[in-house]
């Protein structure tokens, strides 16, 4: 079997490292220093760093130069995500070093533009194909866009690289990821997957690595650390190959 990457995440509200459930705005619990977060996960050893600016999704502002600040502060690959919907936000992010970014509303409201981009930027980009059901949302996850396999065919169709696929009814929630979701997907696109929501023990992480050899690349993982379920360190040894 090969190794699952594991991709520790830090979301960014009000500056601050936060856990959200189900991505309700207002669910929050606070963690502290971005910075300090990403740095404890660095020395536990990952290999990447899942940073999202919050209120950039949400359309509550944004956190970009205290994202700057974290992931050029990181000798680690970090995936950027949170806001990403034009030229200028595009560039900012790539500005910051980033290995690549994720997107989510872009992909469900300006097709053409994400298109362009995934045509230039190749696997920089990848598309978070954030459901309910087989219902995509974007707007902080608060607008229906679209069906999940028609946009994924579209997308596959413009070469879009990989897909960060999140259960949006597991997400914080520590209950288990979706792993007929990662299956469906993963019989659907010959693109790489990376699991996202619902972790919340290390047997979790072993049964999406079980899902390596139908395309699932990566783990996200969120609120089992900041909650102390296992260490990174105990999840990286679990999914080593
Ligand atoms: O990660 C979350 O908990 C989250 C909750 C609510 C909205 C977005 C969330 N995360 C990330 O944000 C991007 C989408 O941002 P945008 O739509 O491109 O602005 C998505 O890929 C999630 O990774």
């Amino acid at each position: 079997m090969s190794k699952l990457e594991l991709l520790p995440a830090v979301d960014v509200r009000d500056g601050q490292a936060v856990r959200l459930v189900h991505g309700e705005s207002g669910s929050e619990t606070s963690y502290g220093d971005p910075l300090e977060a990403a740095l404890a996960w660095q020395r536990a050893g990952a290999e990447w760093l899942h940073l999202v600016d919050l209120d950039a999704a949400f359309g509550t502002g944004d956190n970009r130069e205290r994202i700057a600040e974290v992931a050029r502060s990181m000798d680690l690959k970090v995936e950027l995500s949170g806001g990403i919907r034009d030229d200028a936000s595009l560039a900012a992010a790539l500005a910051t070093g980033c290995t690549r970014v994720n997107l989510g509303t872009a992909a469900l409201e300006t097709p053409e533009w994400v298109a362009k981009i995934i045509a230039e930027h190749g696997d920089k980009i990848a598309v978070g194909l954030d459901v309910r059901g087989t219902t995509l949302r974007g707007r902080g996850w608060t607008r229906d866009g679209g069906d999940l396999y028609e946009t994924l065919e579209r997308l596959d169709a413009e070469g879009c690289a990989r897909y960060v696929v999140t259960d949006i009814a597991k997400d914080g929630t520590l209950q288990g990821p979706n792993l007929q979701l990662l299956r469906d997907v993963c019989a659907a696109t010959d693109r790489p997957v990376v699991a996202s929501g619902g972790v919340s023990s290390l047997d979790d992480l072993r049964a999406i690595a079980s899902l390596v050899p139908e395309g699932v690349e990566g783990a996200i993982v969120g609120k089992a650390l900041y909650a102390e379920a296992f260490t990174l360190e105990e999840a990286l040894e679990a999914v080593a190959g």
